[in-house]
């Protein structure tokens, strides 16, 4: 049997199903195709989850830091059911009925090409159902973890972001190898919940490389005085786990080795292109599918191929996948009706910019644009400009010992902002007025109108330009 439409999208992740809403909003007929739960990664074992462990923690550290109010131990067998909540206890009902609303036919089971416009999906009866496209296949199959090749860790059955996401409760000791953003943030959920020792192998000098580095030194200070131990410059030699689901060893290149109840491995991630048939249009099969800003695969003919999300490896974040989605969508509408296809919205322009991306942690941190090195290195004449948090009113009043910095960092050519970051409680909400001034390049001089109200963190948006000298 032969299903035809016009897009078939593979992979039901909040790119996959944003594509197919855009190119239903502009006349197209869709299909969806997905595996396990629509939804993706993102919903049940990624940012919801995620964020649904941490919520408590970092509330029981800003009411920690208020004098006159308590807080009492953290019930995590509540805070596990609230997860199982969030993530509708892994079931897609709501998800499903939300792409037959669209409308798109949703189609379980597992895709992959079978040449130009042709998608083969490996049903859950054992079956096969072939499906084809008049105008464009999308891939948006996401990313899975990378277990990196040390000795035994593989068959050590270590923790990925999955089955910490998924815990269904909270091992003693726990030993995480990464220190980039869900090595952070789960170490610290962890730990928050329950952990007795938690113990970060960082195989760099410091967490959250890719950001500025005070951010990473501020959110260590934090962790130690939170008693999670942070090992800089260490990396797992070996690892040891007799008994499946017993105790693990970890062997270190010096010192004693690290015994833990579970290990977390949260070294990045690669494309979920696995199994996808890209031979089969010309593509390599282990890499994420290069595409142009219009969401397109380059070096494949016809143009009829398109990658949205994690497995173009652009950017790693949901809003940036979905707004990839979006312009995706929107252009192979236009493509199919023979209308301009490069209008303003048709491109994945702030793909380019460095994505605005909030680390849930305490404190949290927060990132727009580029970092003042990342400026150098791009050949831009750049003046960086910093703040201490702590002396801006609104941020002193959400508690005391309140530690936080900001940055921005100037075009000195064009007088507009190339980055900024915020490291601090109460500053993931901030971002979106930096994430608009970096985007919309507001001359410093016009910013300078932009009155923060009193007494709220932005007022630190006052400081960093007086800091410029306006
Ligand atoms: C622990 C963790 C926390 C995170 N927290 C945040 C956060 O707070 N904010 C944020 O912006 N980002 C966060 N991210 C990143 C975010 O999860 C991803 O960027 C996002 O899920 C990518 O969306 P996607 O649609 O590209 O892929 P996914 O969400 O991975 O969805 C892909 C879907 O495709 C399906 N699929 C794969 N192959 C096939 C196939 N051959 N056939 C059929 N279906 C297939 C999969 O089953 C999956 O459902 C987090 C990631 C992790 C690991
Ligand atoms: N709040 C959020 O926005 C959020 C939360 C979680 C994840 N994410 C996204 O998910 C993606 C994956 O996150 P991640 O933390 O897995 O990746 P990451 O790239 O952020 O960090 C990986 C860390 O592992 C280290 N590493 C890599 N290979 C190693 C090895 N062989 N041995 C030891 N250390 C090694 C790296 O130096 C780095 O510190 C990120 O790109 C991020 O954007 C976003």
């Amino acid at each position: 049997m032969s299903d035809e439409f016009d897009v078939i999208v593979i992979g039901a992740g909040p790119a996959g199903e944003n594509v197919a809403q855009r190119a239903v909003r502009g006349g197209l007929s869709a299909a969806v195709v997905e595996e396990r739960l629509a939804g993706g990664e993102c919903s049940y074992w990624a940012c919801i989850p995620s964020k649904a462990l941490l919520r408590p923690v970092e509330l029981a550290a800003d009411v920690s830091r208020v004098p006159g109010l308590e807080v009492g131990p953290i019930d995590t067998r509540a805070v596990l059911a609230r997860r199982d909540e969030a993530v509708s206890r892994y079931d897609d009902a709501g998800q499903v009925g939300w792409i037959e609303s669209v409308p798109a036919t949703f189609v379980r089971g597992r895709g992959r090409l079978d040449g130009p416009r042709r998608v083969v999906v490996d049903t859950p009866d054992g079956g096969e159902r072939v499906l084809t496209a008049r105008h464009a296949v999308v891939l948006a199959t996401g990313s899975v973890a990378s277990v990196p090749p040390v000795p035994g860790l593989r068959e050590a059955e270590p923790w990925t972001s999955h089955e910490v996401t998924a815990a269904s409760s909270v091992p003693d000791r726990l030993a995480v190898i990464g220190g980039g953003v869900v090595g952070c943030e789960m170490a610290q959920a962890m730990h928050g919940l329950g952990a007795r020792q938690t113990t970060m192998l960082v195989r760099g000098g410091g967490l959250l490389e890719r950001m500025e580095p005070f951010a990473g030194e501020l959110l260590a200070e934090s962790f130690a005085a939170a008693g999670i131990d942070v090992r800089p410059h260490t990396s797992a030699e070996r690892v040891e786990r007799p008994e499946p689901g017993g105790k693990v060893t970890v062997h270190l290149p010096e010192g004693p080795p690290i015994e833990a109840d579970e290990v977390l491995v949260a070294t990045g991630r690669r494309p979920a292109t696995k199994g996808l048939g890209l031979e089969s249009v010309g593509l390599p099969a282990d890499r994420p599918v290069e595409v142009d800003d219009s969401l397109r695969a380059t070096g494949v003919d016809g143009g009829w191929l398109y990658a949205v999300g994690d497995v173009n490896g652009r950017n790693l974040l949901t809003h940036m996948g979905k707004y990839q989605a979006r312009a995706c969508g929107d252009v192979i509408a236009a493509r199919a009706r023979g209308e301009a296809d490069d209008l303003p919205g048709m491109r994945a322009v702030a793909d380019g910019f460095g994505p605005p991306q909030v680390v849930f942690t305490d404190p949290q941190i927060c990132s727009v644009g580029r970092t003042e090195s990342a400026a150098r290195e791009a050949g831009f004449r750049v003046r960086a400009v910093e703040y201490d948090l702590a002396d801006v009113s609104g941020a002193y009043l959400l508690g005391d010992g309140y530690r936080g910095r900001a940055k921005a960092v100037v075009d000195e050519d064009r007088k507009v902002l190339l980055g900024v970051t915020f490291a601090g409680p109460g500053t993931a909400e901030l971002l979106h007025s930096a994430t608009v001034a970096v985007t919309g390049e507001v001359p410093l001089e016009r910013l300078w109108h932009a009155v923060p109200s009193f007494p709220t963190v932005s007022e630190v948006w006052l400081r960093l330009l007086e800091a410029y000298g306006l």
